[in-house]
């Protein structure tokens, strides 16, 4: 059961993972300022912290340090969705104006003002019946190849009432000791119902020259950020080909090994993020061109995750995720992409509704 309840503490946090399933319960301290949390943490203040970090450092976080942090040995179980109905539905953009906004930072491109910017919309929702929060993340773990899922109580931290729930195949780090891991993904293709045409699709993501270029981007950052604070940073040459239910990605695993064992999971976090599988390169120019064409992502872009007392933890990229109101009607979901030289916008916008998938599927919403 994804919430079992001790009586005392409901819980706050989930990340459901293919080794195991770490929950908050509870919350001793509120941080909508992620360096206080992360200071918190490593001065040994709290126990624990969990929740999510935002895409842009300076907005609001939604971290707690938990009453208590429990660890189970396996991924949560997952349920199928159940079926929503959608009453009322808002793009932020519409979709030719996605386009247009892919043109404009193909052209960005082309003048060497940047090399490459993760362009992403949002979709507001209005459904029917109310969904409930512990089915969602059932659901959302049953949809992901792996059980990815999480969920965190922003309004434990924030007073909002809102849930961010999602299914993120991206690990941004986890950290065991002084040994760092990390899983970048970017580059994707679409899936397909047929197994011929699926695999056909897996084969030219792994050949495509403008996925490996737009994946390259974000191997050579984690490269940059990690190489100065470790040792032995092993990273393959040629991504992997991985699968959502929804879509094929292009992804790296890398190893390092830490030299300084006082840096914590949650100060790798904010170090990393937001990589450029959601802002860009370089990450302060396309971090300008994201705030100038796009509404503030909050949560969306950011990481979701936890950090316990020794400094261990893990943090995924959040992404294929939505953001549920405390009615539980209404929610905002978000899907962005990465947008380089030989990037097409038709093609780009079709990859963020293959992306959205992952959430409608959840919602038992087909789509439109
Ligand atoms: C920004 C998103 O995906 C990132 C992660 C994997 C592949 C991506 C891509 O191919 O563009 C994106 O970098 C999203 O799902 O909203």
């Amino acid at each position: 059961m994804a919430f079992p309840d001790d009586g005392v503490s409901p819980v706050v946090f989930v990340l459901s993972r293919p080794h195991g399933t770490v929950r908050g319960h509870g919350h001793r301290r509120r941080f909508t300022e992620t360096a206080d949390a992360a200071h918190a943490v490593r001065t040994g203040a709290v126990d624990a912290i969990t929740g999510a970090i935002p895409f842009d450092p300076d907005d609001r976080a939604a971290l707690v340090a938990p009453v208590a942090l429990t660890h189970d040995s396996a991924p949560l179980a997952g349920a199928r969705p159940r079926r929503h109905d959608v009453t009322s539905r808002t793009y932020h953009p519409d979709r030719p104006v996605h386009r247009d906004r892919v043109t404009r930072a193909i052209k960005a491109i082309a003048d060497g003002a940047v090399d490459k910017v993760v362009l992403a919309r949002a979709v507001d929702l209005a459904i029917a019946p109310a969904a409930d929060v512990e089915d969602l993340l059932g659901a959302l773990a049953h949809g992901n190849t792996e059980h990815n899922a999480f969920g965190v109580n922003v309004g434990a931290a924030t007073g909002d009432g809102s849930w961010l729930l999602g299914a993120s195949p991206e690990v941004l780090l986890r950290k065991d000791g002084r040994v760092v891991t990390a899983q970048p993904y970017a580059g994707s293709a679409p899936r397909s119902s047929d197994p011929e045409t699926d695999r056909a699709a897996a084969a030219a993501l792994a050949a495509s020259g403008k996925d490996l270029a737009e994946h390259a981007f974000v191997v050579d950052y984690l490269r940059d950020r990690l190489g100065p604070i470790c040792a032995d940073l092993q990273a393959p040459s040629t991504p992997e080909v991985r699968a959502t239910g929804e879509i094929w990605h292009l992804a790296t695993p890398i190893r390092a090994t830490l030299r300084d064992d006082s840096v914590t999971a949650l100060d790798l976090a904010l170090l990393l993020s937001p990589t450029p599988a959601v802002c860009g390169t370089p990450s302060d120019v396309a971090a300008q061109f994201i705030r100038e064409v796009e509404e503030p992502r909050g949560l969306y872009g950011g990481a979701v995750g936890w950090c316990d007392a020794a400094g261990d933890g893990e943090w995924m990229v959040t992404i294929r995720c939505l953001q549920l109101a405390e009615d539980r009607h209404h929610l905002r979901t978000w899907a962005g992409g990465g947008i380089v030289a030989q990037s097409d916008p038709q093609a780009e916008l079709d990859e963020t509704t293959a992306k959205l998938r992952t959430v409608l599927t959840a919602l038992g919403i087909a789509d439109s």
